[in-house]
């Protein structure tokens, strides 16, 4: 069974020019009606089992805050509908539920009783809200004494106190210090080994690569794609640099690289990539050795400097390392009309053992968001393996002496 379900959902808000044309529209029953409707969301379709993490994620104004308000009840849908099944926990606009001038107990135990937990039970629970909240003796202060940072907090240690069967979260960890929100990912992680479903609404891609096993785009309101973290990212990154008409976005599937993710204007496209080790095709590398990453591209028109990147992802996508001609101060110059041309990375992978992606790039000047000509992911993949040197873990190799003082 399904514990979250959604079934051609839609919401429409009506939006006025100016305020005061809705209190006539009111006052006249409609006569003189002002109002535009607005789709924020439409034909929304998905499922999810229990214990899965779904990341949802789309552009500013894309629907998603207004998808997890529907999920929480805090707003209904105009069409369609949906169950969440079990008890759940928001983290959607922490802190927004407090009272000011009741203290930071007093809250705890009104955002206890909404999210059914008796007060005996609060009363039990509040030592161990203290000590993951950290606030000291603020907990008796009121809350409008609290800066942002411990009204989060506050919140999440109370939202949190007990594991929930679905987990519902709006950006939640981009507030809060670096310290707290670790704190807080290690406790949703927990929540997820245990088998609570997540729904993760997050502008951070390594947020959403590590914590959840699908994800969701959402575009102007409309659902447009669903797949791995890793594909939607990818194609997310695409759609994100699309400044044109003449912009196309492709993803092929079938072959052991697992989902290829190509985009751009094509004004300069990439023939070919070669992973080479001492002049030969490479698919392991081992720490510390050399290699020379060849990207061969063509211009389809006259383009002046195109920039050639390079991007070394691990096995869960997170970037490792990535650079460019622009950066490295190379100058490609003027490529004309359907010349092919050639540049040469060399570069020591000091990497720790495991599997690498490569993604290739032709843009115009710093990065893709300046003009993407052909953006390609997964354009090779390499395996690190251990070599001579002395242990170590991690994803990177730092050269490292030790001494005794
Ligand atoms: N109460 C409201 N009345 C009218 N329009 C609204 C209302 N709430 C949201 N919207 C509109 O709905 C659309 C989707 O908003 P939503 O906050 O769900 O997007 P989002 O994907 O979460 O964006 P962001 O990444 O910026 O948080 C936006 O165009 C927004 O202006």
């Amino acid at each position: 069974m399904k514990i979250i379900e959604a079934k051609d959902l839609g919401k429409k808000y009506k939006r006025y020019p100016v305020r005061w044309k809705r209190m006539l529209e009111w006052l006249t029953r409609n006569k003189y009606k002002s109002h535009e409707e607005l789709w924020v969301l439409r034909d929304i379709n998905f499922s999810i089992s229990p214990g899965e993490a779904v990341g949802i994620i789309g552009q500013n104004g894309a629907g998603k805050s207004t998808l997890l308000k529907i999920m929480t009840g805090t707003t209904q849908p105009t069409q369609g509908e949906y169950h969440v099944r079990g008890r759940v926990s928001a983290l959607l606009e922490l802190g927004m539920g407090f009272h000011p001038d009741f203290t930071g107990r007093q809250n705890a135990y009104t955002s206890g009783q909404i999210l059914g937990i008796d007060n005996q039970e609060i009363t039990r629970l509040m030592p161990e809200i203290g000590a993951f909240a950290e606030i000291g003796d603020y907990i008796d202060q009121p809350t409008r004494t609290y800066s942002s940072g411990m009204l989060v907090r506050l919140a999440f240690a109370v939202a949190t106190v007990v594991r929930p069967e679905v987990l519902i979260v709006d950006e939640a960890l981009s507030v809060g210090d670096a310290y707290f929100q670790h704190k807080c990912f290690d406790r949703i992680r927990k929540f997820k080994e245990e088998g609570t479903t997540l729904l993760f609404v997050s502008h951070d891609p390594s947020a959403v690569k590590s914590l959840c096993d699908r994800a969701i785009l959402l575009d102007k309101g409309r659902l447009v794609r669903e797949g791995t973290p890793e594909e939607i990212l990818d194609y997310y990154n695409a759609v994100i640099a699309k400044a044109s008409t003449e912009y196309k976005i492709k993803q092929s599937r079938g072959d052991s690289k697992g989902v290829v993710t190509r985009s751009g204007n094509e004004l300069v496209t990439i023939s070919n990539v070669k992973l080479l080790l001492n002049g030969k095709d490479a698919t392991a590398v081992q720490v510390g050795e050399i290699v020379q990453i060849v990207v061969e591209f063509e211009a389809q028109q006259n383009v002046l400097n195109p920039t050639i990147g390079i991007l070394l992802k691990d096995r869960l996508a997170n970037h490792i390392f990535g650079t460019n001609t622009y950066h490295l101060g190379l100058n490609i110059g003027m490529c004309r009309a359907g010349e092919k041309r050639r540049v040469v990375f060399s570069v020591k992978l000091n990497l720790g053992p495991g599997h690498y992606s490569l993604t290739v790039a032709a843009h115009a000047e710093y990065s893709h968001l300046q003009g993407n000509y052909d953006w390609w992911d997964h354009a090779a993949t390499f395996q690190m393996i251990r070599g001579k040197e002395e242990f170590f873990t991690g994803v990177c190799r730092l050269d490292t002496e030790v001494s005794i003082l």
